[in-house]
């Protein structure tokens, strides 16, 4: 429930990247002793993941921020249904549980369902390694009798696929190369974890990656980067309700496409060393064009926070989504609150205007975010969002977070 229309102000501490952690508590797997992962995030996706790697036998233990998981004694037990269908994330599974044992059986990943998913590059990768994929009523198999490195090119720019690679490739026999790797700074983040349990991982965050198999692979500790999307939401928010908040603990580099879109529109964003700051101000917001894309471009995950934003601007702004052209279920939603967008292939046209309160439903995560935005800048009345247990799948304590920076928002169970 948001009564919207009060700027925000105030600083705002960044957890840890959920697009990291859901590859790093998989790729922990890989080791014969204890991983420890510092800054994690208080969010259901990184719960449930948890929960799947007890399941498999692993021990894990969480205090506040950091977790110690021991999978010395994990086995690779057939996974076709249940948890692993809570979670796009659980495909990483594939490649961590053949890395280690040659086999894995997982049921086709869930997560959020804003259009169809496809793996066919993560299963070419498994295949290039030696490995016989088949899919069982929904379910993959995959083994191998022995991983042997290859070298992949890639048809598309894919993170999960890059990931899933480097997961296998990591204790694979010989070398591997990824042509046309993603360059997010997840991929580096897992490829840090990955080295200090002595992979043998070069070139992550470029198009080509070298990956040197290894027998063997040992426990480390490790810190998760910053989330960049929960940052560029917070910036977004801050700009949205023409506000003044510092984005702390953030990697700025990671921002840049948020903040140049920001600067724009006509807002003043100040970078320092590990924080960002936004404000707002008073002048009328300049309609820009903006196009998804893959990193360093315009995140996808942004896509629809920044869709709210546009509604904010004098003029008609073209949104454009390269990476899932088809990631517009918060704009029917939006319109209910009064917004011009039309939504034409993978663009949505939007023509900005104020929105007003109405009840509106969340059908994934960045669409609920993008909503929450949208409700915050309402001036009377109160919005209604439901579906808030996918805003809990990534970021963490939203409704406090925002609390502290003078919204006046709450959350009613029914
Ligand atoms: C490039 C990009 O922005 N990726 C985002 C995407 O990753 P996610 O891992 O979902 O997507 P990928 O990066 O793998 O896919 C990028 C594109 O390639 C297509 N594809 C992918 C794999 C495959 O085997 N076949 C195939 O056709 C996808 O449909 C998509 O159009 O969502 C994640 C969670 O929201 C984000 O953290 C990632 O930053
Ligand atoms: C869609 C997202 O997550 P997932 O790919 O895990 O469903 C996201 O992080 O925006």
């Amino acid at each position: 429930m948001i009564r919207g229309g009060r700027p925000l102000h105030g600083e705002i501490q960044i957890s840890g990247a959920k697009n990291s952690a859901v590859a790093l508590l998989p790729a922990a797997i890989l080791a014969e002793s204890e991983v420890t992962l510092d800054n994690l995030p208080a969010i259901s996706d990184v719960a449930v993941y948890s929960e799947i790697l007890r399941d498999l036998g692993a021990k894990v233990e969480r205090h506040e921020d950091t977790m110690r998981i021991d999978p010395s004694k994990l086995v690779s037990t057939a996974m076709p249904n249940g948890k692993v269908k809570m979670l796009r994330a659980s495909y990483y599974l594939m490649g961590a549980l053949l890395g280690r044992f040659g086999e894995a059986v997982i049921g086709l990943p869930g997560g959020c369902n804003f259009e169809p998913r496809p793996i066919d590059q993560h299963i070419k990768g498994f295949e290039a390694l030696g490995a016989t994929v088949t899919n069982e009523h929904g379910a993959m198999r995959i083994s191998a009798k022995e991983l042997r490195g290859a070298k992949i090119y890639l048809d598309l720019v894919s993170v999960g696929a890059t990931i899933n690679i480097m997961l296998a490739a990591a204790r694979a026999k010989g070398s591997t190369i990824i042509e046309n790797a993603a360059k997010e700074p997840e991929i580096i983040d897992v490829a840090t974890l990955l080295n200090a349990m002595g992979a043998k991982i070069k070139g992550a965050g470029t198009e080509t990656i070298r990956i040197e198999g290894v027998e063997r692979m040992h426990g480390c500790r490790h810190s998760i980067i910053p989330d960049r999307i929960q940052a560029g939401t917070y910036m977004i928010m801050a700009a949205a309700t023409r506000g003044d908040v510092t984005v702390e603990g953030v990697i700025p580099k990671h921002m840049e496409a948020v903040t140049a879109k920001l600067r724009e529109m006509g807002a003043t964003v100040e970078e320092l060393d590990d924080a960002i700051r936004i404000v707002g101000g008073d002048k009328p917001y300049e309609a820009v064009d903006l196009k998804a894309l893959v990193y360093p471009g315009f995140a996808t995950d942004l896509q629809s926070p920044m869709t709210s934003l546009l509604t904010q601007a004098k003029g008609v702004s073209v949104l454009s989504d390269y990476i899932y052209g088809n990631r517009f279920k918060h704009v029917p939603e939006l319109a209910m609150m009064g917004a011009n967008i039309r939504v034409e292939g993978r663009s949505a046209i939007i023509e900005g205007g104020p929105l007003s309160a109405a009840k509106v439903h969340a059908t994934d995560l960045r669409a609920g975010a993008a909503l929450v935005i949208a409700g915050l800048t309402v001036k009377e009345g109160i919005t209604e969002v439901t579906g808030v247990e996918y805003i809990d799948r990534g970021y963490d304590n939203l409704v406090d977070n925002l609390r502290r920076l003078g919204a006046d928002i709450w959350r009613e169970t029914v």
